[in-house]
């Protein structure tokens, strides 16, 4: 089943030229993992906004877990977890009294005046997630004294409290330390293996779609490509086998000699290839080499290529 479909969506903001979203149509099946990358403006915002029944569609069919996000808004909530962009948080109360308000709200909990008076599950939960997003016992301090990067993992203990069927990560990781962003990845790496949830990611951190099911690349509120990364990557990006040896003249002659492509950089020669492995290429040298490195595209090697290829500009 399509825990998220999306069919020819448009989205025309008032007053604007041009709608924001051009007809995108795409499938995020059950359990997938689906980034959603693009440069700036070009409506990744716009379109999990609608995906989370916060903005209104022009025209075009939205649903989650089979329910309508605008007929039927009220259970898709039910289903969706969202970190967002801009944190939306009230900075007068308390981190865990943000969280608290969230959960009853979303009638995870009765309310209760104060952390004490919560059932044990939700008071368990949430200091186990304050530790997992390392903000310990800070989780009792008033929000607007914390800083940036602390609301930012306020809020995503907020949005995994009720552990969502749907998890969409709107760039989650914006403004998170290096040790942070990795433990904020694996526990949202558990959370999909534990619970099956499916992941909607949005990021200008390539590198965090690398392991991903499925990217979509939407350039100018269109969707340009929609694939495993690694296909991805073998279409666009050829790999390359770095060589060089002592005698340099005499390796670009054996190369040509084995009927091998090669070109040279400011200082190695570089073998293309695409089909062989690189074992297969370097077991035919004779050549001593001084120099071998095998370099594999990055998914962000690949999209920056695509971008530049189809006239889009890479954030
Ligand atoms: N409330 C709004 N009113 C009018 N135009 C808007 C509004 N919000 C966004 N836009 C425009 O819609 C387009 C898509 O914006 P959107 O925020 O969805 O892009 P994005 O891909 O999320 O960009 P970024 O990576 O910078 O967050 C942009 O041209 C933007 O200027």
């Amino acid at each position: 089943m399509s825990m998220i479909q999306v069919e020819e969506l448009i989205k025309q903001y008032d007053k604007a030229k041009t709608p924001a979203v051009k007809g995108v149509s795409f499938a995020v099946n059950e359990g997938e993992f689906f980034a959603f990358l693009g440069p700036n403006g070009a409506g990744k915002t716009t379109t999990i906004s609608i995906l989370t029944t916060t903005l209104a569609k022009t025209s075009g069919i939205v649903t989650i877990a089979g329910y309508d996000v605008e007929k039927e808004a009220e259970q898709v909530r039910e289903k969706v977890g969202i970190i967002f962009q801009k944190p939306s948080l009230d900075l007068q109360l308390s981190a865990e009294e943000n969280i608290r308000f969230h959960a009853c709200l979303y009638g995870m909990y009765s309310y209760r005046p104060t952390f004490s008076f919560m059932p044990k599950e939700y008071k368990n939960r949430v200091m186990e997630l304050a530790e997992i997003v390392g903000i310990g016992d800070a989780i009792f301090k008033p929000v607007k004294k914390m800083s940036g990067g602390m609301q930012r993992k306020l809020e995503i203990i907020r949005s995994l409290m009720h552990t969502p069927a749907v998890l969409f990560l709107d760039e989650p990781t914006q403004g998170l330390d290096a040790v942070s962003r990795r433990s904020l990845w694996e526990y949202i790496n558990n959370v999909r293996k534990e619970h099956g949830t499916t992941v909607f990611l949005t990021t200008h951190y390539i590198d965090e779609a690398e392991n991903v099911d499925k990217v979509c690349i939407i350039n100018q509120g269109q969707v340009a490509r929609c694939c495993p990364p690694e296909e991805m990557k073998k279409s666009l990006m050829r790999k390359e086998i770095i060589l060089d040896a002592e005698d340099q003249m005499g390796l670009a002659s054996e190369l040509s000699e084995l009927g091998l492509f090669h070109k040279k950089d400011d200082v190695h020669i570089i073998v293309p290839y695409q089909d062989s492995t690189a074992q297969e290429i370097i077991s035919r040298l004779k050549t001593k080499l001084t120099v071998l490195e095998i370099k594999e595209p990055s998914l962000e090697d690949a999209y920056v290529e695509y971008l530049n290829k189809t006239g889009g500009t890479a954030a």
